[in-house]
């Protein structure tokens, strides 16, 4: 439970003249935060709020350690110290506006797998981590819904407020210090959105979580409910305070609520109205004037307790916010309504909190900003790359366990694989049905070789890479959160792919060998069968690489088909693999349907002896003569086989290389 006698705490994340800039190309440098400083303490639900565009989820990121590129000065300080970005990565939490979970999995499991990879093996018996999924289940009002699964497009799920709380039970699990979350309440109904409020309210209080989040026109009844507010408007700091005295700091400034709602009435106050010149001019000023009487108030409050320290004496927050306002020239009538501005008893909550207790004066101290200027001090881009909490094969098993029941789950993908085979198996065996050894069977045999070839690429490729690319946002999440490394996900994904594919496809070839009358050979059949493999393996391989590769889905939709009919060409079955035009006839050598191709033609054909009628103007009398004719006999079958292999491996590696690369962290860092 959040401690009653909080004077005694110091803030869990302070910070101190933070100011944030970018570039822009139409505007140059645009400063975004200006001169933001704050504390929060355990046990604290904390909520920023303000206008669009206001800032709150730039400062939000700032306080997370998650903003990329433009220049961040000021000092941010957790339990009192410089962040060390390993420890306070895991210390917080951090739920994004977007619940990006996998929708074939079920509420528990979704917690399960987020506690089995993120919280230690050497801390936590596997019982552990299942007793504390059971308790965010119960926590979160989710026991209900455990097994239902998440849900996603086209596929009923859990309600918005449920998955919005699984996504809340996904970080609590790992038991931090700090949740942040990134409009919470966004999509949500308003009994959804309160109920989350409220939840993360009771678990701010039982597991003395300091909870700090963004939202967008909370109700009335939300706004209760948060013990501190801090309210942003063009990036400068209106107020940040007890919720409770919000309305009467402003109604004291002159501003009484005109609104039901006091969110509502916040937002009018600090929105610039942009519907003509005079409204603008006015609403600027008002927000300017807003931003300098908070911006004044907080420095008198730093210099009172500059005094206070010199003078050891421990001031009441009454006392110090009257004097502070007694003294103020640049207000002076504020000076009667400063009592009513004091914080109640047993909260963090003064309008600032460096201003009224000592405690944080004391803590002041510590800041750079007091002895030195620091403003110009420009944080430096930090590589952060959290390690992963287990061992490599503890998480690999982790992830293909997952990951095989998202395969399995995947009844477009299972079904779209097994349809395809049973129709592929059917139209090859029948068309090419009982071949004979006579010269058309020459041709046939060719023809089924490379229908066979070209059947083991796109029907596997596409949809594959589209499955990949669907999850590559959760991927990203949890890569940034260091949830496991890359090469375990790789490895996991794609054994939980393999036999997914290459059981039907061995089931295909099979029965298409025997019906089609392929050289009834065992060896012949093992060897066609260990070809089949690698062109799949390959296939599996080029899949991950476009996934990598390319952005979007509907580009790699275009890209891969083309770049597959391209490579086509160099089978050696449309043109003849000795005679390509010399300047692309290395292409053949990165192609996995060259390899597989004269793989399975040089198997079949190998051994094979043909009748010649004596009216036939060309005549085939070995299989040899083929091979020769069409050029397929350069490298062994061996080696075609191990070249596939060493293609999709290849392929691998570029997409490994392409996602540490693309998924590399790279944070501004103070
Ligand atoms: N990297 C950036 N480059 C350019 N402009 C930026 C960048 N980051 C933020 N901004 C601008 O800074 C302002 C604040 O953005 P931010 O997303 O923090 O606002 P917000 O209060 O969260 O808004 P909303 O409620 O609409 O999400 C916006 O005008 C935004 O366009």
């Amino acid at each position: 439970m959040a401690s009653n006698n909080r004077g005694a705490e110091s803030p869990i994340l302070s910070w101190r003249n933070l100011n944030y800039d970018v570039k822009t190309k139409r505007h140059g440098v645009r400063r975004i935060l200006h001169d933001i400083s704050g504390d929060i303490y355990p046990g604290e639900l904390v909520a920023i709020m303000g206008s669009s565009g206001a800032g709150k989820t730039t400062l939000l990121n700032v306080l997370a350690g998650r903003v990329q590129g433009g220049r961040l000065c000021g000092d941010i300080k957790f339990n009192g110290a410089t962040r060390v970005p390993h420890t306070f990565k895991r210390m917080l939490a951090f739920v994004e506006q977007d619940d990006l979970m996998f929708s074939l999995l079920s509420v528990e499991e979704t917690l399960l797998a987020s506690a089995q990879l993120r919280l230690s093996n050497e801390r936590y018996a596997d019982s552990d981590k299942r007793s504390r999924v059971e308790t965010v289940l119960r926590q979160l009002r989710l026991t209900h819904v455990k097994d239902t699964k998440i849900g996603g497009y086209g596929m009923r799920g859990v309600s918005g407020g449920e998955r919005k709380r699984v996504s809340i039970g996904m970080e609590l699990v790992t038991d931090p210090s700090i949740l942040v979350l990134d409009e919470p309440s966004s999509g949500l109904d308003s009994s959804s959105a309160e109920m989350v409020v409220e939840l993360t309210k009771e678990m701010a209080r039982q597991r003395n979580l300091c909870t700090l989040m963004t939202i967008h026109q909370p109700s009335a009844e939300m706004v209760a409910k948060f013990d501190k507010l801090i309210l942003l408007s063009q990036g400068k700091l209106v107020y940040m305070g007890p919720a409770s005295q919000a309305l009467s700091y402003f109604e004291n400034q002159g501003y009484p609520s005109t609104n039901s709602n006091p969110a509502n009435f916040f937002i009018d106050l600090m929105t610039v109205d942009f519907a003509s010149d005079e409204a603008m001019r006015k609403s600027e000023q008002r927000v300017q004037a807003l931003v300098d009487y908070f911006a004044n108030y907080r420095k008198r409050c730093t210099i009172e307790n500059d005094q206070n320290t010199h003078q050891h004496t421990q001031l009441s927050s009454h006392k110090s916010i009257a004097s502070t306002l007694a003294t103020s020239r640049i207000m002076p009538q504020q000076q009667s309504v400063a009592l009513d501005y004091s914080p109640s008893k047993g909260s963090h909550g003064s309008m600032y909190d460096g201003c009224s207790e000592k405690r944080a004066a004391a803590a002041d101290t510590n800041y750079a900003y007091i002895t030195n200027d620091i403003t110009n001090e420009v944080a430096g881009m930090t590589c952060y790359e959290a390690p992963p909490m287990n061992g490599w094969l503890g998480e690999t098993r982790i992830l293909l366990k997952r990951d095989w029941i998202l395969s399995t789950r995947n009844m477009s993908l299972v079904y779209g694989i097994i349809g395809e085979c049973v129709v592929n198996l059917l139209f090859l065996g029948f068309v090419f049905f009982q071949l004979g050894k006579d010269q058309p069977s020459v041709q046939n045999r060719i023809g089924a070789l490379f229908s066979l070839t070209v059947q083991c690429t796109f029907p596997v490729i596409i949809p594959v890479m589209t499955v990949i690319m669907t999850s590559r946002d959760v991927l990203m999440r949890e890569r940034s959160g260091g949830t496991y490394r890359m090469t375990s996900y790789f490895f996991a994904k794609s054994l939980s792919f393999f036999p997914l594919v290459i059981v039907p496809y061995v089931f295909m070839y099979t029965g298409a060998y025997l019906i089609s009358h392929l050289q009834y050979d065992a060896a012949k059949f093992f060897i066609g069968l260990a070809n089949l493999a690698a062109i799949l393996f390959a296939s599996l391989g080029f899949s991950f690489a476009m996934s990598m590769a390319v952005r979007s889905l509907e580009v790699a939709h275009i890209i891969t088909p083309v770049s597959l009919g391209t490579l086509m060409l160099f089978a050696g079955n449309m043109a003849n693999a000795k005679a390509i035009t010399p300047v692309l006839r290395w292409l053949k050598y990165v192609c996995i349907y060259y390899y597989a191709y004269s793989g399975f033609v040089q198997n079949e054909f190998g051994g094979l002896e043909f009748t010649c009628s004596p009216e036939a103007a060309i005549c085939y009398r070995t299989g040899e003569d083929v091979l020769n004719t069409y050029g397929l006999n350069e490298l062994s079958i061996g080696q075609c086989i191990l070249l596939n292999i060493v293609l999709g491996a290849v392929f691998y590696a570029m997409a490994y290389c392409l996602l540490r690369w693309k998924a590399k962290p790279r944070y501004l860092w103070l």
